[in-house]
């Protein structure tokens, strides 16, 4: 590295981005305030070389919807430029918002739809700071060469506990008897007031956090079935039914732990409540598309259910505010919020600190890997591929990172453009259409990095490229 120019390498790299015009594809350089470090760090000849995106504070990412701090000191440190709001934005902002940027962080309510993608000429990652990504279209982002992380479990003990307390709380009438009392109504009452001791709980979607939900719930002596399309090992004394109807058919509470997908709309509706046994309870607080709400609201107005806890709904406000849960955004919320024994929270099953925090850590640092080092392990839409991180020992040395249509060969090609140099490492998958490349190259100097750019860009199969160095 100390043989080069870096100013020089910089202006020439922007130039060939800039006649690439491509979307996504990013140049990179070490900065040169990094550069006035080297010494130190080359000490330590083995140490992780720190492959910078772009010049310092030019990679920009927006974070919305009140994304942890602990991801904004983590880009801080990077040195990107973050730009930090509270709520959501509606379409046509996020639209002019995300024409800029390099990486965007979201949660569950911002809508990465192919229309707002398609103006995000300079994205290069997406950052679900949450579990479900049914958020973002993934198959559009992975055509235009964006890798979308999420946390996959970071905040499922939160969910499981939430669950639990509603399980208590639907079955002592909590919410009933708590807002009597604040409007000064003492109603000290036991009639249909249960124990949770000897009921059984019917789990749908035995994942991350129907599991968690299991073991929680036979702790406090609720029998545990789940129903779930894969067959997954039971934890303690819990059993897998095999219909949805079975589980309906034998559960007190019916708790629901799937993603939102075409297949779990409506997955609760008005044939699934009259399958339940009289008095039993519902509770949702995996996405709002899962449960018909109308047919909920007759089940409870018929006392089919003796409750319901609800925590998603098919559209959400985009941010806090008194009047924002309204006929307005769904237009049975009068009825709903009439009905006894309902219990409503605004999407907060993941919302605790220890969760936020770890998600924000975890997705923080696994945008920064990607941006910095290329890696996509975890990456939901992608290929996943990952590469040792160069030392300084590597002088002279450049990682391509070449996404591309997967179609047949495309490797010919590639391999063909740098077999000039010495391929040192070489990764390379594919994800359905996709595929991603990552190579390690020696022996390249500053005007290999150009040529290299400029016969790459040219290939017929190329979606993006970003070289590293
Ligand atoms: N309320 C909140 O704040 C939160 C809500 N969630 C929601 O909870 C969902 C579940 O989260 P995890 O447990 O982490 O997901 P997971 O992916 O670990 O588990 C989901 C399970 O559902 C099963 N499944 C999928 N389709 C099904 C169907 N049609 N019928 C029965 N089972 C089906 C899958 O096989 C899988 O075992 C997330 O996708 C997200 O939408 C997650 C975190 C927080
Ligand atoms: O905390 C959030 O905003 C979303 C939580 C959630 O639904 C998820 O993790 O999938």
């Amino acid at each position: 590295m100390s043989g080069l120019n870096i100013e020089n390498l910089q202006n020439t790299f922007q130039n060939a981005v800039n006649l690439g015009g491509s979307p996504g594809a990013v140049s990179t350089s070490p900065t040169q305030s990094f550069m006035n470090t080297l010494p130190r760090r080359l000490s330590t000849s083995k140490q992780q070389k720190i492959l910078k995106p772009f010049s310092t504070g030019d990679m920009k990412i927006l974070l919305l919807e009140n994304v942890n701090q602990t991801a904004i000191e983590i880009f801080n440190k990077q040195g990107y430029q973050v730009e930090f709001l509270k709520g959501s934005l509606p379409e046509e902002e996020l639209i002019e918002k995300i024409k800029d940027v390099h990486a965007i962080g979201i949660r569950s309510k911002t809508k990465l739809t192919a229309k707002v993608l398609e103006h995000a000429k300079n994205l290069v990652c997406i950052g679900c700071f949450c579990i479900g990504t049914n958020q973002v279209d993934l198959n559009f982002a992975a055509k235009k060469g964006i890798a979308v992380f999420n946390s996959p479990f970071s905040n499922s003990r939160s969910v499981a506990e939430l669950v639990i307390a509603e399980i208590i709380s639907l079955a002592r009438q909590l919410g009933d008897r708590s807002i009597e009392l604040h409007t000064g109504t003492w109603n000290k009452v036991s009639n249909k007031c249960w124990e949770v001791r000897g009921k059984t709980l019917g789990i749908i979607g035995y994942g991350h956090i129907g599991s968690q939900l299991s073991v929680l719930a036979e702790a406090m002596g609720l029998h545990v079935i789940y129903y779930d399309i894969v067959t997954i090992m039971a934890l303690g004394t819990a059993k897998q039914v095999s219909t949805l109807d079975e589980l309906l058919n034998n559960s007190d509470f019916v708790s629901l732990h799937v993603p939102e997908t075409p297949e779990t709309k409506n997955l609760l509706s008005a044939p699934q409540f009259a399958a339940m046994k009289d008095g039993a309870y519902v509770i949702n607080a995996s996405r709002g598309t899962v449960v018909d709400i109308p047919s909920l609201i007759a089940a409870m107005k018929a006392k089919k259910l003796a409750g319901a806890a609800i925590d998603v709904y098919p559209a959400e406000p985009r941010k806090n505010g008194v009047g924002a849960f309204s006929d307005d955004l769904n237009k049975w919320t009068s009825d709903l919020i009439s009905l006894p024994n309902l219990i409503l929270t605004p999407h907060i099953g993941g919302s605790t600190e220890e969760a936020q925090s770890a998600i924000g850590i975890e997705v923080s640092n696994a945008l920064s890997n990607y941006i910095n080092e290329g890696n996509s392990v975890g990456s939901v839409n992608f290929p996943e591929v990952s590469l040792k991180a160069l030392n300084y020992d590597q002088e002279n040395t450049v990682r391509v990172l070449y996404i591309h249509q997967n179609i047949p060969g495309v490797l010919r090609t590639v391999n063909n453009i740098l077999s000039n140099h010495n391929i040192d490492k070489q990764f390379s998958d594919s994800h359905g259409d996709i595929a991603y490349l990552m190579a390690d190259i020696s022996s390249v100097d500053q005007s290999d990095i150009k040529e290299i750019y400029e016969k790459l860009n040219q290939t017929d199969a190329k979606i993006s490229i970003r070289l590293l160095y």
